[in-house]
């Protein structure tokens, strides 16, 4: 059985989760957004919990990936818990901004929260993983690592389009200092590409995407000839 493993790293709204969720469905792979946990752990700070989160973590936080199945079916929806309660839609609120910084940057609450994420990774191993840091910190050895960026002002705009629909809403600022080094630091990766979506629609940075999958050394050595999937623009001219 190959093992494939696919992160994607960028600044908010970059268009990580609509690259990931078309690669998890393209390939039938689980997806795992990492940004739901430090959400999650956000609220419990909102709520109060402003001394001990970790007491969240360990047993009680629950993150199940999205999972998709080889025909591309949605088999299992994305979910967190938190002390047995449903959270999946509870971490959107707005107000939770301060929180989310205060979790994201605490380096011994970053090594809890990657520990869950290795577990996940663990349990699923085909996976596509989008976040921060995941190239360098959780998925090192990933067929593919990604990092994908688009314009500050692009970015804004999607997210206020997105937002609007949703009733939800974020601050997306220029890349912070964290997004600036990991850019680097994924860029010196091997089996790495940096994507500009500022220009490209959804599907073209999937197609992109795939293009490099399948290019890479490690997608030739993982998959065999006969077990390698085509390439989205095969799919369209067979449609
Ligand atoms: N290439 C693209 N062109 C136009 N719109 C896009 C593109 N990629 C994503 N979008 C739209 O931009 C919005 C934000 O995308 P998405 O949620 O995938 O970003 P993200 O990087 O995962 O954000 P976050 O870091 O906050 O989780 C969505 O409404 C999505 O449909
Ligand atoms: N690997 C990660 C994932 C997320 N964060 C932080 C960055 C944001 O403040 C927050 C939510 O992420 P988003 O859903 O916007 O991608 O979590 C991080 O520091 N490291």
């Amino acid at each position: 059985m190959p093992r494939i493993s696919i992160s994607i790293d960028g600044p908010t709204a970059s268009g990580k989760t609509t690259l990931a969720t078309d690669l998890a469905q393209f390939l039938g792979l689980a997806f795992l957004d990492t940004g739901l946990t430090f959400r999650s752990l956000a609220l419990a700070h909102f709520n109060g919990d402003t001394e001990n989160l970790h007491h969240h973590l360990g047993s009680h936080l629950k993150h199940h990936p999205a999972v998709y199945g080889t025909s591309g079916e949605l088999v299992q929806r994305h979910r967190i818990f938190l002390h047995e309660k449903e959270i999946t839609e509870d971490i959107w609120n707005p107000s939770m901004d301060d929180s989310l910084k205060t979790v994201s940057r605490d380096p011994a609450v970053r090594r809890s929260i990657l520990q869950l994420h290795r577990e996940v990774v663990g349990t699923y191993g085909d996976i596509v993983v989008v976040g921060r840091d995941v190239a360098v910190t959780l998925l090192p050895a990933a067929t593919l690592k990604i990092y994908l960026t688009a314009s500050l002002a692009v970015r804004r705009e999607r997210r206020r389009a997105q937002y609007r629909l949703r009733g939800r809403s974020t601050a997306v600022g220029p890349p912070t200092e964290r997004d600036a080094e990991n850019r680097v630091a994924v860029r010196s990766l091997p089996d790495s590409v940096e994507i500009d979506s500022t220009y490209l629609p959804a599907s073209a940075v999937s197609a992109s995407a795939m293009n490099r999958l399948h290019a890479s050394a490690a997608w030739r050595s993982a998959v065999p000839a006969e077990g390698r999937v085509t390439r989205p623009e095969e799919r369209c001219e067979e449609a």
